[in-house]
């Protein structure tokens, strides 16, 4: 697998695996969270369940004043009725809107809300009506109906309190006790209620209690006791809470000092047959106050909660916006990563293997990229850089030697002064040549010819005038040869032609041909003078296998001796 691939393939991976992982984390911080968040709603409704409770038993106080006593305080009391039947409302209707204001509202409790507002109103109905008769119509028998129509509300609402409870404790079980006292509580208030109305039939009619109310009044304070003592129970981290040690505190000095008292006086009272020395509304006025304390432990029960969930919620929310922002940057980082070990690995690796790729292929056109880098890979690039210099040089250097070479070879085959083919490479070309003839069965010729009276020009115009001539003549010649037919000079004013493979005849042809060019060519010399100048030819041929270039040179040379003597400017052979 080729690296980049497998960087990309390992990234990949790593992202995947990475998010999975983090998204796991977060998915799991989101349920804390929506898990804290419900408890959090749940026991809010705990709370709006038990205020609408106590709003239900707080309703019943004006209701016996209404139902038992005198008429001079009547629009007084209609007026505490209403107040008390507005704040019941006001608490089923915030219980109501907060159950339906959640993501699943709890169906038994929607229910237990639904039967609780038709018995109000159908204790309100029974209320009202009574009410309205005149006090001496008001059966007994009716009165305490209603008082237990009224009392028929609590157990209703305790249902959706109870539902509640569970829910929040199965999330928040550490809560369990907490709560379980604080429905201790709000149970211990509606006994403590049930207990002051218990003497309301006595306190309207001015009448001992009857045998009934006697013992109902034995059975309340026995749960009221098994409350206390319930609600003394240890209730884990808020048992040392000072607030709720006070409204202990309170609650045993108030109610269980002062408003068992008074209930023990009228019980004293009652059994001793003396007057009560109260009507209900005075009644009420000493005794609910005492039962205020008990709220207060509810109310410290339910805080010490909401403050746990608050702090549970706001400790969730922390670690999912930590999950959200350690994810973001650990993928951000994985990403930086990624780019900066492309940026200063992958890339500079992939420059330094396509360099090094295009040194073995011999290829140095390419420049290295990257050699400014600091590193380790800066070093390697810089390294490649260094090897192609080198093998640039070396390229180099072996061109000029290649060059130096080829002018040595040129130079060792030519004559120095008319760049024509010298006597060792006209030899040598003249042996190869030899050869083709001998094996195809060819004549090969040879010309030699010799420039007339030469001594002379170097005598009347100088060497350098001489050198001149043999310059031209050469030009001349080689202006005249064609292809296949070479030259050389073979010795001071002496030259040797071989033309292509040829007989004796063809080749003093060429012999005449130069010969005329020659004595037709006027050479203007650099001192303003024009010679005229002529050349002798000897010509030989030979052919078949023993024909050698030594043999052949001596008869030209013979030939040429011959057209000297013969009066040169002549073709001989
Ligand atoms: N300028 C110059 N002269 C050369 C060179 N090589 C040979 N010579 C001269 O060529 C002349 C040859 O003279 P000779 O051999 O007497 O022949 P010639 O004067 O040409 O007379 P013939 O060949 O008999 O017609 C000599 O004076 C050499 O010095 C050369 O390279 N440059």
């Amino acid at each position: 697998m080729k690296l980049t691939r497998l960087f990309a393939v390992s990234i990949a991976v790593l992202a995947l695996l990475s998010s999975a992982m983090l998204g796991r984390i977060v998915l799991t911080e989101w349920n804390n969270y929506g898990a804290a968040a419900d408890g959090l709603r749940i026991l809010q409704l705990v709370q709006k369940s038990m205020l609408a409770a106590e709003k239900l038993s707080f309703e019943r106080g004006p209701v016996n004043g209404m139902l038992g006593d005198a008429l001079p305080h009547q629009a007084l009391r209609l007026q505490r009725l209403a107040a008390a039947r507005g704040a019941s409302d006001r608490a089923l209707a915030e219980l109501q809107d907060a159950v339906g204001a959640g993501p699943a509202p709890s169906a038994a409790a929607l229910a237990a809300l639904q039967r609780v507002r038709q018995a109000l109103a159908a204790a309100r109905q029974t209320v009202d009506r009574l009410a309205a008769l005149p006090q001496e119509q008001r059966a007994p028998a009716e009165l305490t109906a209603t008082v237990e129509q009224m009392f028929a509300l609590v157990p209703i609402i305790m249902e959706t309190v109870n539902e509640f409870s569970r829910s929040s404790q199965q999330r928040y079980p550490q809560f369990s006790v907490i709560l379980q006292n604080a429905r201790f509580a709000v149970e211990l208030r509606e006994y403590a209620g049930r207990l002051g109305s218990q003497l309301t039939a006595a306190l309207v009619a001015r009448r001992p209690l009857d045998e009934a109310a006697q013992r109902r009044i034995q059975f309340i304070e026995g749960r009221i006791e098994q409350l206390r003592e319930l609600i003394k129970l240890p209730t884990n981290n808020v048992a040392t809470d000072p607030r709720l040690l006070a409204a202990l505190r309170a609650m045993e000095q108030r109610y269980f000092g002062d408003g068992l008292a008074l209930v023990a006086g009228m019980v004293e009272a009652s059994r001793a047959g003396r007057p009560y020395l109260m009507d209900t509304g005075q009644f009420a006025e000493r005794y609910v106050p005492t039962m205020a304390p008990i709220l207060r432990v509810r109310d410290v029960l339910l805080e010490a909660s909401l403050e746990q969930a608050q702090q549970a919620y706001h400790t969730a929310r922390r670690q999912l916006l930590l999950a959200c922002a350690t994810g973001a940057l650990t993928l951000l980082v994985l990403a930086v990563l990624a780019l900066i070990v492309r940026r200063r690995v992958i890339r500079p690796l992939l420059w330094a293997t396509r360099a090094l790729v295009n040194l073995s292929n011999g290829d140095l056109a390419s420049e290295v990229r990257g050699t400014r880098r600091r590193d380790e890979v800066g070093d390697l690039l810089r390294a490649l850089v260094a090897l192609r210099a080198g093998a640039l040089d070396k390229r180099r250097l072996e061109q000029e030697r290649q060059q130096l070479m080829e002018e040595l070879r040129r130079s060792a085959d030519t004559d120095y002064l008319t760049g024509i083919l010298n006597r060792r490479a006209f030899t040598a070309a003249g042996q190869q040549r030899m050869r083709g003839a001998q094996e195809n069965d060819l004549s090969l010729a040879v010309i030699l010819f010799d420039i007339d009276h030469f001594k002379s020009v170097n005598d009347c115009h100088g060497h350098d005038a001489g050198d001149q001539v043999l310059i031209r003549v050469a030009a001349l010649v080689r202006h005249e040869l064609r292809d296949g037919e070479i030259l050389a000079r073979y010795g001071g004013e002496e030259f040797v032609v071989m033309p292509a493979y040829c007989d004796l005849n063809a080749a003093r042809v060429v012999a005449e041909r130069l010969r005329r060019a020659i004595e037709a060519e006027p050479l203007p010399l650099v001192d303003g003078h024009i010679l005229r100048i002529t050349a002798s030819f000897g010509v030989a041929a030979a052919s078949g296998e023993r024909a050698a270039l030594d043999g052949l040179f001596h008869a030209a040379d013979l030939a040429l001796y011959r057209a000297k003597h013969l009066g040169r400017n002549r073709v001989e052979g």
